[in-house]
């Protein structure tokens, strides 16, 4: 299997760089006229597969909307995820995972082990217990061309007060945890494959993306007040590194086929002028 990023790089470029985001929220089943329930969520990304699958670069299925519902939600996520697989498209599972390092083998093996049930292309992974505890997570998607996502500057209000703090040497923790980032992407031909989560709300921080080498995954948009033209501020030296992502703004357009995939090209069209990426 060829690298994580080098595949990134080829569906982006082919499909457009928006990463849709397949968060079923009660309110949005209710929405598009579907029961809270398992049948709900099932016929909720039915509807996605048959409008999207063959055009999305990326889809990011949200875990804790189908962990909801237990086995039942697990067995929905999976072939969600087979069927959105054999369309061509790439899913980048946003089940924000970590813990010590042994643990975390387990995590790598669950999602990035591509002959166990959940596997999936890429994973995001959160390293409050320290980027080096997701080593294991590291050298499973190294073995078989998988992804990691390793939240940074997150886009949600709380996130400033422990991201923005200072270490010993005056970087702060989001700043360390881009460079560790960067280490582990340094001679990588291309895109490489470990990746950094930063909002597209943040604002202005100062923090330097400019090594990073991985792509961005960059959530916030839409729903939460992001918009293509901050992308340009917030990356001004990685634009082609960032993975745009959308969920509420793009789901809010169904259930209706036709509508969904005006709105995923609508927002591609926008993303690609504000990143001035080809396709
Ligand atoms: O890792 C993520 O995707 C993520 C990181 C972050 O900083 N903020 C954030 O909103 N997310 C996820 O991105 C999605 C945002 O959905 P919308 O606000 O509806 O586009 C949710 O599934 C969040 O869990």
């Amino acid at each position: 299997m060829p690298a994580f990023g080098a595949r990134l790089r080829a569906a982006m470029d082919m499909r457009g760089p928006l990463c849709v985001g397949i968060d079923p929220h009660a309110q949005l089943l209710a929405a598009w006229g579907l029961s809270d329930d398992p049948a709900g969520v099932a016929s909720f990304c039915q509807i996605v597969v048959d409008a999207l699958a063959d055009r999305v670069a990326v889809f990011k299925p949200q875990s804790a909307f189908f962990e909801r519902f237990g086995s039942s939600g697990a067995q929905i996520l999976e072939s969600t995820i087979r069927q959105l697989r054999e369309a061509g498209a790439l899913i980048l599972l946003d089940a924000k995972r970590g813990d010590i390092g042994s643990t975390v083998a387990a995590y790598a093996d669950a999602y990035l082990n591509p002959s166990m049930p959940m596997y999936v292309d890429a994973i995001t992974a959160s390293p409050f217990l320290g980027v080096g505890s997701l080593a294991p997570m590291f050298a499973e998607a190294h073995r078989h061309g998988g992804g990691v996502f390793v939240l940074a500057l997150t886009s949600n209000k709380e996130g400033p007060e422990v991201q923005h703090a200072r270490l010993p040497d005056g970087r702060t923790v989001a700043q360390s945890i881009i460079d560790e980032i960067s280490q582990l992407n340094v001679g990588e031909p291309g895109l490489g494959s470990i990746g950094a989560v930063v909002g597209a709300t943040i604002g202005d921080t100062g923090h330097d993306l400019s090594g990073l080498g991985g792509p961005i995954l960059v959530p916030g948009l839409g729903a939460q007040g992001g918009k293509p033209d901050d992308l340009r501020a917030i990356f001004p030296g990685n634009l082609s590194a960032v993975l745009p992502s959308y969920s509420r703004e793009v789901l809010g357009a169904g259930p209706d086929v036709a509508s969904l995939r005006r709105m995923t090209s609508k927002i591609n069209d926008e993303l690609m002028i504000a990143l001035g990426s080809p396709k």
